[in-house]
């Protein structure tokens, strides 16, 4: 199967604005994309990252396997993933569509995305979004941003195909929004944990709950300015 991992390269990330600055959320954006990919690369499958801007192998691919391809794309998510997509007349292959911000994901989390043999396959992220998508039916579109599972599960509708949705922790766990950065702490395994380790962020347990609090000493002069 084709794999299509989109990455915003130039200004990820920016819903972290409040907790790290713009070179630190190009770093964890990088240090997450590089977890994906490896987690994909044990699937398998062929993987192509299409990215907003050129990628560097001696700083953006650190730790990303070599047999991943780069492509350029600077149109907005939706037209560049839709470009991907199968079509009456192309190649019969099924295209999958994973997000580079799912730190969490596994090889068995993306297998259980792969295995069903569905037109449409949608792993959904908390807050209505489509974090992982297989498409084997030529007429579907992407439709992302907004509440995007709905959009895509009446896509799929609307084109006859049938659909599958996929209940997974680690697949549904987007890394968007500051208290998404405790699920990485707790469950990454990879680069991504690290890379907030060394920009200081632990985890913090107070009256029965837990967040993250960050080491003050740990904070880039360019984050305490932003
Ligand atoms: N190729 C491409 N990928 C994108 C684009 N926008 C977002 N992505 C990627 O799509 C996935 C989901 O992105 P979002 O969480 O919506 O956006 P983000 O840029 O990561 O974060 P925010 O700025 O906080 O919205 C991530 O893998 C992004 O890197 C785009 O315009 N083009
Ligand atoms: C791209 C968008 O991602 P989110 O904003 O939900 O993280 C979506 O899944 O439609």
């Amino acid at each position: 199967m084709q794999v299509v991992v989109p990455f915003a390269a130039e200004t990820p990330k920016t819903r972290l604005r409040s907790v790290l600055s713009a070179a630190e959320r190009s770093r964890f954006a990088r240090a997450m994309l590089a977890d994906v990919l490896e987690a994909l690369a044990r699937t398998g499958h062929d993987l192509t990252v299409v990215a907003t801007s050129p990628l560097s192998s001696d700083d953006d691919l650190v730790g990303v396997p070599s047999t991943v391809r780069v492509e350029v794309d600077d149109r907005p998510l939706t037209d560049a993933v839709d470009a991907r997509l199968p079509r009456r007349g192309r190649t019969g292959e099924p295209v999958a569509v994973v997000m580079a911000d799912l730190a969490l994901a596994t090889p068995e989390s993306l297998e259980g995305l792969f295995g069903p043999d569905a037109d449409v396959v949608i792993a959904p992220g908390r807050g209505g979004g489509t974090n992982a998508l297989v498409v084997r039916h030529p007429d579907f579109r992407a439709d992302y941003h907004g509440a995007s599972y709905l959009d895509h599960r009446a896509a799929a509708n609307g084109v006859g195909a049938s659909l599958e949705t996929i209940d997974s922790f680690r697949l549904g766990t987007d890394i968007d929004e500051p208290a998404d950065l405790v699920e990485v702490l707790i469950h990454g395994t990879g680069r991504s944990p690290e890379c907030l380790r060394a920009l200081g962020f632990e985890l913090e347990r107070t009256d029965g709950r837990v967040d993250t609090e960050r080491s003050l000493d740990s904070t880039s002069a360019d984050s305490r300015s932003r």
